[in-house]
C-alpha cells in the first residue's frame, strides 16, 4: 500500500514545510460523535508506551468505526498538533526476523512478503510473542475485502475492469512467494510449520494494507495503522529520521470523540480495492486501464515504427503508465480544455494507426527525428486524418462504455437476490469501481467528440 507511495516517507524538513501550509478550520459546525471506544483495545496504548519507554499519544484512543477499528480524538485537537509519535523501536520491520532467516530470504522475496513472515512467526509463537498485544488486534481473514480474497463469482463482477487481471497477477505472485518461503524455511523446522497459503495470503494482505515504506524496507507502525483513509485529508504518516519516530500532524481541528483520518495517497478505486479492500463511491483519483486492439490496423511497417518511436523513456510532465497498446486514462475535467487525462502517447498511437500510406508514416518519423524523437505528438497536418485518428479512439471508448453499462446493469439486477453479507458488500464495491471507471471513459469520450467537432 503505502509501500508503493514513496511520497509518504518524508523527513523532518517536510514536516516543517507541511506545518507551514496547514489550514486552520473551525470544527464547531461538525456533528459531535458518540464515544466509540473499543473496550478490547483499552490496554493497547499503555502496552505500546511501556514498550517504547515514552508517551506515544495523549490525543487519540482506539474505537470502532464504520470501517473496522479506527482512531478517535480523546480531546479537542487543533490543526498543526501532533496526534501521535511512534518511535522506530516499536515498529515491526523485516529486521525482526532471526538474522539467519533474514539472510536466507534476503534476495528471494520482496519487503511485503518478508514482513508477512514476521507476522506469521509472531502469531505462531502465540501469547508468548512480544508483539501479541498488537498482532491479536489485527483484522481477521473474513474482515478483509481485497479482491485477492474474492470468489470466482465475485470476481466475475469486475471482469470488465483491468483489476480482474491485476488480482490474478497478485494471487500468482503471492503463491510464488509462498512456495519460495516454504522451501527456504523448511530448514528452520518449526518456524513456518503448519502455515498454509491461506495464512500467508492473510498476512500478506495485512501488510499490504497497513505497512509503510521505511528505511528498513517496510514497517508496520502500531497505533498509526489504526487510522482510516479519507480522500481529502491532508494528514499523512511522516517519518523523522533524525528523531527516529513516525508521526501524524492534524490537518484540521477535531472535536473530542470525532474520528481522525489520514490520507493513504492518491489512489484509484482499482488500487484501493486490491491493496486495501475498499472502494470510494466517488473517487477523484479514478483512472482506467484500456487497451487499443490493433491487429487489423497494423501492418508490419507500422508495428516497427511504433516499437521504435512511440514509447521512449520520457520526463514528460504528463506521466502515464503505458506499455505497448495499454494506456491509463484519468478523468478529463474539461470538454473544451487540453484533454489532460488522455495520455499523449495514446493519441500518438491512434495517429500512427490512422496512417494509410508509406509516405505518411515516413513523414511522421522524419518529424519525430527533427523534434524530440517522439512520434506523432503533434496534430496531423492532414485534418481529415487527424479526425480519423481520434475517431478510432472514440469508437473504442464507445465500445467500452457500452460494455461497462451492460456490466453495471446486470450487477444492479442482482440486488433482489438474497445473498450473504460479504457478497452484498463486494457487489457494492464492484459497482463503485465500475461506475468510477465508466465516469472516466465518458469524460474522455466527450472530450474526443468535442475535439473532432472543432476540427470538422
Ligand atoms: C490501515 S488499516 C486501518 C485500520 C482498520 N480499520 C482496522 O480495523 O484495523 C486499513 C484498513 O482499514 C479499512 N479502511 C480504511 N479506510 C477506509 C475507508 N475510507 N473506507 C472503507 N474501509 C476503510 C480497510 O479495511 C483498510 O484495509
Amino acid at each position: 500500500m503505502f509501500l508503493s507511495s514513496s511520497s509518504l516517507t518524508k523527513h523532518c524538513w517536510c514536516l516543517r514545510h507541511f506545518s507551514a501550509n496547514i489550514k486552520f478550520s473551525s470544527s464547531s459546525s461538525k456533528p459531535r460523535l458518540l464515544n466509540h471506544q473499543d473496550k478490547d483495545c483499552e490496554d493497547f496504548l499503555p502496552w505500546l508506551e511501556r514498550k517504547a519507554g515514552v508517551q506515544v499519544s495523549s490525543k487519540v484512543y482506539i474505537g470502532k468505526s464504520a470501517h473496522g477499528r479506527s482512531l478517535f480524538a480523546a480531546e479537542d485537537i487543533r490543526a498543526g498538533e501532533c496526534i501521535l509519535q511512534v518511535p522506530y523501536n516499536v515498529q515491526v520491520s523485516p529486521d525482526c526476523l532471526l538474522p539467519k532467516v533474514r539472510t536466507l530470504l534476503e534476495n528471494e522475496v520482496g519487503n511485503v512478503a518478508k514482513l508477512a513472515v514476521v507476522l506469521l512467526v509472531e502469531q505462531n509463537i502465540g501469547l508468548e510473542s512480544e508483539w501479541a498485544p498488537y498482532t491479536s488486534r489485527l483484522p481477521q481473514p473474513g474482515d478483509i475485502h481485497s479482491t485477492i480474497f474474492w470468489s470466482e463469482r465475485e470476481l466475475e463482477m469486475i471482469r470488465q475492469s483491468s483489476l480482474y487481471q491485476e488480482t490474478m497477477k497478485q494471487n500468482a505472485q503471492i503463491e510464488r512467494d509462498f512456495s519460495t518461503i516454504k522451501l527456504v524455511l523448511d530448514r528452520f523446522y518449526g518456524i513456518f510449520e503448519g502455515v498454509t497459503l491461506r495464512d500467508f495470503k492473510h498476512a500478506h494482505a495485512l501488510v499490504g494494507s497497513r505497512a509503510w515504506g521505511s528505511s528498513k524496507g517496510a514497517s508496520l507502525i502500531p497505533l498509526a495503522d489504526f487510522l482510516n483513509h479519507q480522500a481529502d485529508s491532508e494528514a499523512f504518516v511522516l517519518n523523522d529520521e533524525d528523531m527516529q519516530v513516525s508521526e501524524v500532524i492534524a490537518d484540521h481541528d477535531y472535536a473530542a470523540h470525532e474520528e481522525v483520518f489520514i490520507s493513504y495517497g492518491k489512489f484509484s478505486n482499482s488500487t484501493l480495492l486490491l491493496e486495501y479492500g475498499f472502494a470510494l463511491p466517488y473517487n477523484k483519483h479514478e483512472e482506467v486501464q484500456i487497451s487499443i486492439p490493433h491487429h487489423d490496423l497494423l501492418p508490419k511497417m507500422k508495428f516497427e515504427i511504433l516499437q521504435g518511436h512511440l514509447f521512449p523513456v520520457t520526463n514528460d510532465a504528463n506521466v502515464f503508465k503505458t506499455s505497448g497498446n495499454s494506456f491509463t486514462i484519468k478523468e478529463v475535467k474539461s470538454v473544451e480544455g487540453k484533454g489532460k487525462g488522455l495520455p499523449q502517447s495514446l493519441r500518438a498511437f491512434a495517429r500512427v494507426l490512422s496512417c494509410t500510406s508509406h509516405q505518411e508514416l515516413e513523414d511522421l518519423t522524419k518529424e519525430a527525428a527533427e523534434t524530440d524523437g517522439r512520434l506523432a505528438r503533434r496534430p496531423l497536418k492532414d485534418i481529415s486524418r487527424e479526425i480519423q485518428a481520434h475517431e478510432i479512439l472514440l469508437s473504442r471508448f464507445s465500445q467500452l462504455i457500452g460494455e461497462y453499462n451492460a456490466s453495471i446493469e446486470s450487477l444492479e439486477k442482482i440486488c433482489s437476490v438474497p445473498t450473504c453479507e460479504n457478497f452484498a458488500t463486494r457487489r457494492k464495491m464492484a459497482l463503485n469501481l465500475l461506475n468510477g471507471e465508466l465516469r472516466v471513459l465518458e469524460s474522455a469520450s466527450a472530450w474526443l467528440k468535442n475535439y473532432c467537432a472543432t476540427l470538422h
